[in-house]
């Protein structure tokens, strides 16, 4: 049995996280953390997740939570997750990390401060997405340069970064399968005279609305033909279900960043 620690407990995922971990036989949650000031603190997790008492409050203090944890599930920000991480290496706790938009040396920061311990770190813990990762490299190899390639994602209007931390992936996916730099060759803006598509470019565009869980597609354009690849998350569960996998999964695992190709044996 893995004991667990879930920061944001109060959010969208950590609730849907301690919820379909009281339904796991592997995991039991132990921890659940709120920043200070935040008007759950001190009330049950289970019972502010929905799924009934758990007998653990929600507390401001990470090291409170990870005391009888083996490990710590993060679906938070990149600042909370980098200091959240230094924590976890100073009291030698593993981590499932499922927060996004992470800036290219914020990612760099994140993989020194937890080189000592395990850590799965994955924009997306779906296995549908994770499936998608997998074929994406395959269609742009085979393919090669002569289709243009556009990443679009669509997700709900209190979603704070763009593009989404899948997309990002995918492009990068794309980009190496066909031997590009992804940070040269995303391009996340097209207005007025912006001039003709460089063959190059990957387009980056981002959807925000209502409720949408999370949509990505990855349009190849050719000449008179083209393809598509969509995944839709119809709803949370799948992340959470993933996270709670990956933790099962990092138990006993040696120091190293994961990601769940690994998680999902689709390496
Ligand atoms: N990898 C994956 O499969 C997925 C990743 N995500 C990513 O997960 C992250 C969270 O998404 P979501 O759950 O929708 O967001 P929410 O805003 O619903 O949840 C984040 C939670 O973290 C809390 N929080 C903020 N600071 C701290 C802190 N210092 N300590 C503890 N908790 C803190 C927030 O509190 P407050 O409400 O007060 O701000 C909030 O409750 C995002 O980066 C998102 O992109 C989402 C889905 C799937
Ligand atoms: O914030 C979300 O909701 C999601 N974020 C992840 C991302 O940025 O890729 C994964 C999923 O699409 C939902």
């Amino acid at each position: 049995m893995t004991k667990i620690a879930v920061t944001g407990a109060a959010g969208r995922m950590g609730g849907r996280i301690i919820t379909l971990a009281t339904e796991s036989d592997r995991l039991q949650v132990v921890g659940a953390v709120e920043m200070a000031g935040h008007p759950k603190l001190g009330q049950d997790a289970g019972l502010v997740a929905g799924c009934g008492e758990l007998g653990v409050a929600i507390t401001d203090s990470l090291e409170q939570a990870l005391q009888d944890a083996d490990l710590l599930i993060d679906f938070t920000f990149p600042q909370v997750t980098l200091a959240n991480a230094e924590a976890c290496a100073r009291l030698g706790k593993g981590m499932v990390i499922g927060s996004t938009g992470f800036k290219p040396d914020e990612r760099e920061r994140l993989r020194q401060i937890t080189a000592g311990i395990p850590v799965v770190f994955a924009p997306n813990m779906s296995v549908g997405v994770n499936v998608c990762f997998k074929i994406l490299k395959d269609i742009a190899k085979t393919l090669g340069d002569g289709f243009d390639v556009e990443i679009v994602e669509l997700h709900h209007n209190k979603k704070k970064d763009a593009p989404s931390g899948t997309a990002v992936r995918m492009g990068e996916i794309v980009a190496e399968a066909l031997g590009r730099d992804y940070d040269r060759v995303a391009n996340y803006h097209r207005e007025g005279m912006c001039g003709e598509r460089d063959p190059e470019e990957i387009g980056m565009q981002t959807v925000r609305g209502g409720d949408i869980v999370g949509e990505h597609t990855v349009y190849f354009i050719g000449m008179g033909e083209r393809i598509e690849l969509t995944h839709r998350a119809m709803s949370r569960d799948m992340f959470a279900r993933g996270a709670i996998r990956a933790a099962a999964w990092l138990g006993g695992k040696p120091a190293g960043m994961y990601d769940m190709q690994a998680v999902l044996g689709l390496d």
